[in-house]
C-alpha cells in the first residue's frame, strides 16, 4: 500500500433509497442536471434531478440493459440484443438496427460497462463470465467493430483527460489495463497493467469507474465494499468505504461535477447480508474535493 495515501474526510451517504438488483452505468447530464443510470438485470432505465427532490423517473425494457450513453437528445441504450435510442422525455424508442454481436452466441451473454470517449464515439463491451469469449467494441459508421481484447467481464472503461489514454479491465483479473488511445482514429495500442488489486492488498474486482480533472481513476470495487482512487501513475492514493459490499460504478456529477454519485447491487447477497446492509441496492453518493470530467456525449456513430 502507498505511503502516500490520505484518509478520506467525507463519507458516502445515500442519495436515493431503491431497492435495485445491479445498478450500473451512472452518467451526468450537465446539460440537463438529471443523472441517468440502469438496473442491468430488471432493464430499467432511471432518470433523476437531485434538485427536484422528486423520486427517479423510470423507463423499462424488456431485456437487461448494460449502460447507456448521452446523445443530445435521449440515452443511446446498450440492450441485450442490441443498440436502441430513447429519446427523452418522450420515452420514445427507436432500435438503431446495431445488434449485439455476441448475442444469441451464449445464454449468459449480454452488453455491459460502456461511455462515449472524448471524440464522441460510443464503446461497450460485452459479458460471458461461463465461457470467456467476451470482448470490447466501438461503435464505428454504424457498426460494432471488436477490438482485439479478450475478456470475460468487459467493464471500467474510462480515459484520461488529455484524451491519451484508455482505461479497461477484465474484472475477474483483479488488474486494470492502461491503453495508449488514438481519439483522431479510435485505436488504441497494447495494454499494460497499471493497477493490480493484489499488489495493493485491495479486496473485491474492479468494476465501473469515472477519472477526475487530475486524471484520478476512481474505481468501485464489487465485493471489496469501497471506492479506490488511483493517481495517474496507477497508485493508490485513497479508500472509500461504502456501507454494502457491493458498488458497481461512479459517476461525478452535481452543479460543479463534485458529487460522485455511486451505484450499487444486492444480486449476490442472501438475506442475512441484506438485513446488515439496508442500503445495497440504493443509489448513494460522496463529496469530493477535486470535479471529475464532464460526460462525453455521441456524436458520431
Ligand atoms: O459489471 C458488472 O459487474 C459485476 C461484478 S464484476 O465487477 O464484473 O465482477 C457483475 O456481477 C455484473 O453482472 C456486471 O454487470
Amino acid at each position: 500500500m502507498d505511503r502516500t495515501m490520505t484518509t478520506p474526510v467525507n463519507v458516502v451517504d445515500v442519495a436515493f433509497e431503491l431497492d435495485m438488483s445491479l445498478g450500473e452505468s451512472p452518467v451526468w447530464s450537465a446539460e440537463d442536471q438529471v443523472l441517468y443510470w440502469v438496473d442491468i438485470n430488471r432493464g430499467h432505465v432511471y432518470a433523476w434531478s437531485p434538485d427536484s427532490r422528486q423520486a427517479p423517473r423510470r423507463h423499462d425494457f424488456e431485456h437487461t440493459i448494460g449502460c447507456v450513453a448521452l446523445t443530445g437528445e435521449g440515452l443511446l441504450v446498450a440492450t441485450a440484443p442490441g443498440l436502441t435510442h430513447l429519446a427523452l422525455p418522450s420515452g420514445e424508442r427507436r432500435e438503431l438496427g446495431t445488434p449485439n454481436p455476441e448475442w444469441g452466441r451464449d445464454q449468459g451473454n449480454r452488453f455491459n460497462d460502456g461511455r462515449c470517449d472524448p471524440a464522441g464515439r460510443f464503446w461497450v463491451g460485452t459479458l460471458n463470465p461461463e465461457s470467456g469469449g467476451a470482448s470490447l467494441y466501438r461503435l464505428e459508421d454504424e457498426r460494432l467493430v471488436a477490438t482485439k481484447l479478450e475478456l470475460r467481464i468487459s467493464n471500467g472503461l474510462a480515459f484520461s483527460p488529455d484524451g491519451r489514454w484508455l482505461y479497461h479491465t477484465d474484472s475477474p483479473s483483479r488488474q486494470v489495463m492502461r491503453h495508449a488511445f488514438d481519439a483522431a482514429t479510435g485505436e488504441i495500442g497494447v495494454g499494460e497493467v497499471w493497477v493490480d488489486l493484489a499488489a495493493h492488498d485491495l479486496p473485491g474486482v474492479p468494476d465501473g469507474a469515472a477519472v477526475d480533472r487530475d486524471g484520478h481513476y476512481w474505481s468501485a470495487l464489487y465485493g471489496g465494499g469501497q471506492v479506490a482512487r488511483f493517481d495517474p501513475e496507477g497508485r493508490l492514493v485513497a479508500q472509500y468505504p461504502v456501507p454494502c459490499p457491493n458498488p458497481t460504478m461512479v459517476a461525478f456529477g452535481g452543479a460543479d461535477l463534485r458529487t460522485l454519485y455511486i451505484t450499487t447491487a444486492t444480486q449476490d447477497m442472501d438475506e442475512e447480508a441484506l438485513r446488515r446492509h439496508p442500503l445495497a441496492g440504493s443509489l448513494l453518493a460522496l463529496e469530493v474535493a477535486t470535479p471529475g470530467l464532464a460526460e462525453p456525449r455521441l456524436t458520431r456513430r
